[in-house]
């Protein structure tokens, strides 16, 4: 169970909390908006003519009630009671035209909002990715993998509609309204103002049930978002699952997230349509007024029947664009949030920073010094006490001790995985934190536990090591570790497709792919962390000979809990509890008949 996750004994079926995706009401953050649309900025000219067919088809939308008005004063009511036929087919004419301009406005619209919007969430996504990949290990620390997951996919997802048509419509409808409102004030004042008058009453109403339907998509994010580091977690998990017998009880968790999450669903949901009944009722309110006080008017000659039936039709366009502009508040709602937590991880500084004038590390020899290490992962709880290593160019070292000693994060830190709290670590004299991160991290090669096999071919993964090696040298790499023969043995050899995480092959092999990544990366500085563990003894001979002749002229740090593959170490590095209790080598040790001792005699008694 991930270190994020925090356990919760009273309810069996809360029993974790995801706490990272925990939210809390904030008040409409504008500057995050503004930064959302940033986005958009390098689309800015691509934009303006969608934005000018915009305007276009709003103007020939509120032109056709203004034809319907000269229509009925001008053509089939005049003051004069004479019904003019040519005048009719004139403005029905020009309401075609209206028609035909309004089609290919919209059509063009729509089609460019689209794919302007799609660039946008391009954009975003490989934004975020980019970043994602850059932070430390301390963010991957705090955070299941699920919820990373989900803010690259659900949450960039969630934007989707926002930047595909959103924007544009919430621009249009605006135009609409605005245009509407001018006009019915224009051509009489009063009448305009009277059947107005319900929309401050609307958006008293309206205000109100805003905040909590922001409230209620937060709360849908929340839980989509627990479930989905839940399912991430389970799927990794399920082989542990299984074996335990566990399937009841995780269903159960997860029915009970599953739920939840409707609940929430339904509540936003519910919510949401409560705005198409208020929005209703007003729209009635309105048309109310304006037959009952229109009616009036006409009896008093102030208007004409066609103001009255224009004014019918102003107002059906009225209440529309009130109506979208609520529901694409709540879209509005649901993107900040999204955006909320996208930006969280964007403005994410990696712990582990570049600094400014950091210059790439010339090619190295291999001398490392660990000054006065000082580390702790979690504040109060030290991992490495003080801890001072000196290392010859091509020195072969050995890390041992009990587990969770220290072995790992020595390497974390040589790696620049980590910074040390205190001290430094030195590659040829140079302080690390002052070359580039690339620069370093491609001349120290590392072989971790945990083997990462992609989704791809066995040629992919070897070449991963190095980009631009040649099939020979792939070839020349795996025959060199003894990988060579079990993938020939495989239906396509190196075209052989592995899944994610490599579960097609054994440990061992995937051990013995890992080791030609490594090889063919052809580091100065070789890191093997436990890498010999799931290797069984006759291979382990064989990858030992094939090490020899690689680590030569190679400085090479080993941990290994099997003691017998590093008893040829140059250097033994004995830690507990963080520090260093004894180094030597295997002989001298041997023969100080402390800790390394201990721990051999410890290893042979289980033999
Ligand atoms: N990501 C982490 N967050 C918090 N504490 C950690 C983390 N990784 C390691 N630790 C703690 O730091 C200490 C040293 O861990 P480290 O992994 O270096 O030990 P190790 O000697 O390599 O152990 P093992 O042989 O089991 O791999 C341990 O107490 C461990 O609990």
């Amino acid at each position: 169970m991930s270190s994020s996750v925090k356990a919760k004994a009273s309810n069996k079926n809360e029993r974790f909390i995801y706490q990272d995706d925990e939210l809390i009401e904030k008040p409409f953050n504008w500057g995050q908006l503004r930064r959302l649309f940033m986005y958009m900025k390098p689309y800015s000219k691509e934009l303006m003519p969608v934005i000018i067919m915009m305007i276009l088809g709003t103007v020939t939308r509120l032109g056709v009630p203004a034809l319907v008005i000269f229509a009925i004063d001008e053509a089939i009511a005049p003051a004069n009671g004479q019904t003019s036929v040519p005048k009719l087919l004139i403005i029905a004419g020009l309401m075609l035209f209206l028609y035909i301009i309004q089609w290919a406005s919209n059509t063009y619209r729509i089609k460019y909002t689209n794919i302007i919007g799609q660039k946008v969430i391009y954009d975003l996504r490989n934004h975020l990715f980019q970043h994602i990949q850059k932070l430390s290990f301390r963010f991957y620390d705090k955070r299941p993998a699920g919820s990373v997951l989900v803010r690259v996919t659900n949450d960039v997802n969630a934007l989707q509609d926002l930047f595909t048509n959103g924007v544009v419509n919430l621009l249009m409808d605006c135009v609409q309204l605005f245009g509407i409102v001018i006009i019915l004030l224009v051509w009489n004042f009063k009448l305009g103002l009277a059947v107005m008058i319900t929309v401050p009453l609307m958006f008293l109403v309206s205000t109100t049930l805003r905040k909590r339907i922001r409230f209620a998509w937060q709360d849908v994010r929340i839980k989509q978002s627990r479930i989905n580091s839940h399912l991430n977690e389970s799927i990794q998990g399920m082989k542990v699952t299984q074996a335990y017998v566990q399937e009841k009880d995780n269903m159960s968790f997860f029915d009970h997230m599953n739920s939840v999450n409707v609940k929430s669903w339904n509540k936003a949901s519910a919510l949401n349509q409560a705005f198409g009944p208020v929005i209703e009722v007003t729209s009635a309110i309105g048309t109310f007024i304006l037959f009952w006080y229109g009616s009036h008017l006409i009896q008093t000659g102030a208007i004409t029947i066609g103001l009255l039936v224009g004014y019918a039709n102003y107002i059906g366009n009225f209440w529309d664009p009130i109506n979208r502009l609520g529901q694409m508040y709540s879209q509005l709602l649901i993107a900040m949030a999204s955006s909320e937590r996208i930006f969280e991880f964007i403005d994410e500084e990696p712990t582990v920073g570049e600094l400014t004038h950091a210059k790439p590390l010339p090619p190295i020899k291999g001398a490392v010094t660990f000054d006065h290490i000082v580390f702790e992962y979690e504040k109060g709880r030290p991992a490495l006490k003080n801890v001072t290593i000196d290392v010859k160019a091509g020195q072969s070292i050995a890390l041992v001790g009990h587990t969770g000693s220290g072995k790992s994060t020595i390497i974390n830190l040589l790696c620049r995985f980590y910074d040390p709290v205190e001290g430094r670590v030195l590659i040829d004299g140079i302080d690390i934190r002052d070359v580039t991160i690339e620069s370093l991290r491609s001349q120290v090669g590392i072989v971790l536990q945990d083997t990462f096999i992609f989704a791809g071919s066995i040629r992919d993964n070897i070449r991963y090591g190095r980009l631009n090696a040649t099939d020979a040298e792939i070839v020349k790499a795996a025959q060199a570790v003894n990988a060579h023969d079990f993938i020939m043995d495989l239906p396509d050899g190196y075209d052989t497709q592995v899944e994610e995480r490599g579960n097609v092959l054994s440990m061992g092999q995937r051990q013995l792919l890992s080791f030609a990544r490594a090889l063919l990366a052809d580091p100065q500085i070789l890191i093997l962390d436990e890498a010999t563990a799931s290797i069984d003894t006759e291979t382990e001979l064989k990858i030992q000979e094939a090490l020899k002749i690689l680590l030569s002229g190679r400085t090479s740090f080993m941990i290994a809990h099997r003691l017998s593959t590093i008893r040829h170490a140059d250097e033994i590095i004995v830690l507990d509890h963080g520090q260093i209790v004894e180094q030597g080598n295997h002989e001298a040790l041997i023969a100080k008949q402390g800790v390394y001792n201990g721990l051999i005699e410890a290893q042979y008694r289980y033999l």
